[in-house]
C-alpha cells in the first residue's frame, strides 16, 4: 500500500480507515530526544536523527499503520535537522505509513495558510498525510489548512484536551459559544471540528481530528464521550498513552463513544527498547493495541 500520491478521490479518513483495519490503532512516535540518540549510540546531530528516524520507519513498515514525528527535535538542528526530517518524512510515506507531522501550528488566517502548505501541500519537501494544529486563535482561522486537507486528500488534528496537566486550566475554562449555551474550550473545539466533519460525510472516519491526551478524566473537560455519533467517526489523535502513564487497557473507559477512531500515539515507551529491540516492540504494542480497541 502506497500513499506517496494520494487520489483526491480518497480522503485522509478513508486512508486513515485503510491503516486502521490493515494495521490497527498505534501510532508511532518518532521523537529523537537526546538521551535516547545516545542510549541508541547515535551522534545529537542531523545524521543521528536521520539514522534514528530511518530505523523507526524501518521498524514499523508493515508492522504498524501509522508514525507521527515530533517536528520540535528536528527544528533543534536547523536546516540540517529539516533535511534529515524531510528524508525520514519520505522515507515513511514511500514505505505505506501514515505521516502525521507533530508541528503544532496556528497563527492567523493568512500566515497559518503557509504552514498548511508546508506540511499538506502535494510536492511539498515536507509533505505529509496529516499535521497537528492549534485552534488558539481560534478554529476558524484554520479554514485554509482545512481547505487544503479537504482538497488534497489530507488530515488535520486540532489541539483540544492536551495530555500535559498544565494546559487544563485553559482547556477546561468556560466560553459562551452562543447566546444561549457555554461551553469548555475543549468541548467547543470538538464540536466546531465535528460540524466541519458532518460536511464531509461520505467517509466513515472524518479527515478532521482533535488530539485528547489519555491521561485526562474527559469529562472534567466537559467532553461527551457517551452519545454516539450520527456522523463519520471523529479521528482521536491519543498521546499519554505509555511514558506519560495512561494504559491502553483503559482506553474503553477513558475515551468511551470516541474509541472507534481513537489513534493510540506512544513515543517513548516503545523508542526506549533501542535499536536492537524495536522491531520486536513495535510488533508486541501493535498487538497489545489491537487487542484492546481491535
Ligand atoms: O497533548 C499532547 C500533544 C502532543 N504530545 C506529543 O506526543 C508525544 C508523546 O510522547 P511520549 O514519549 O509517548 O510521551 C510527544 O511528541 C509530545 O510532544 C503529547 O504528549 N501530548
Amino acid at each position: 500500500m502506497s500513499n506517496a500520491a494520494p487520489s483526491p478521490a480518497m480522503s485522509f479518513g478513508d486512508r486513515l480507515t485503510q491503516a486502521f483495519a490493515r494495521y490497527g490503532r498505534l501510532c508511532v512516535g518518532i521523537d529523537p530526544h537526546a538521551y535516547l540518540l545516545r542510549e541508541w549510540g547515535l551522534e545529537d546531530s542531523a545524521a543521528g536523527l536521520r539514522e534514528f528516524g530511518l530505523r523507526v520507519v524501518d521498524a514499523a513498515s508493515g508492522v504498524a499503520g501509522i508514525v507521527k514525528p515530533q517536528v520540535a527535535f528536528f527544528e533543534r538542528h536547523g536546516s540540517a535537522g529539516y533535511a534529515a526530517l524531510e528524508d525520514v518524512i519520505a522515507a515513511a510515506r514511500a514505505a505505506g505509513l501514515l505521516v502525521i507531522a507533530d508541528a503544532k501550528r496556528g497563527d492567523i488566517g493568512t500566515s497559518v495558510e503557509a504552514y498548511g502548505q508546508t506540511w499538506l501541500e502535494p510536492g511539498s519537501p515536507l509533505e505529509s498525510d496529516a499535521m497537528t494544529v492549534s485552534a488558539f486563535q481560534g478554529v476558524g482561522s484554520l479554514a485554509k489548512p482545512l481547505d487544503l486537507a479537504r482538497s488534497a486528500g489530507k488530515g488535520l488534528f486540532v489541539l483540544a484536551a492536551t495530555s500535559n496537566p498544565e494546559a487544563a486550566a485553559i482547556q477546561k475554562a468556560t466560553v459562551r459559544v452562543d447566546s444561549t449555551r457555554e461551553s469548555t474550550v475543549a468541548r467547543a473545539i470538538i464540536d466546531e471540528v465535528t460540524t466541519w466533519n458532518h460536511t464531509e460525510a461520505r467517509s466513515a472516519i472524518a479527515s478532521v481530528g482533535v488530539v485528547i491526551g489519555a491521561t485526562l478524566d474527559l469529562t472534567e473537560f466537559g467532553i461527551d464521550t457517551v452519545s454516539g455519533s450520527t456522523g463519520p467517526a471523529m479521528p482521536v489523535l491519543a498521546p499519554g498513552f505509555g511514558q506519560q502513564g495512561a494504559r491502553v487497557t483503559q482506553a474503553q473507559e477513558i475515551y468511551g463513544t470516541l474509541t472507534r477512531a481513537v489513534i493510540v500515539s506512544e513515543s517513548r515507551s516503545v523508542l526506549g527498547a533501542g535499536p536492537s529491540g524495536l522491531a520486536e516492540a513495535v510488533e508486541r504494542r501493535t498487538q497489545e493495541v489491537r487487542e484492546a480497541i481491535g
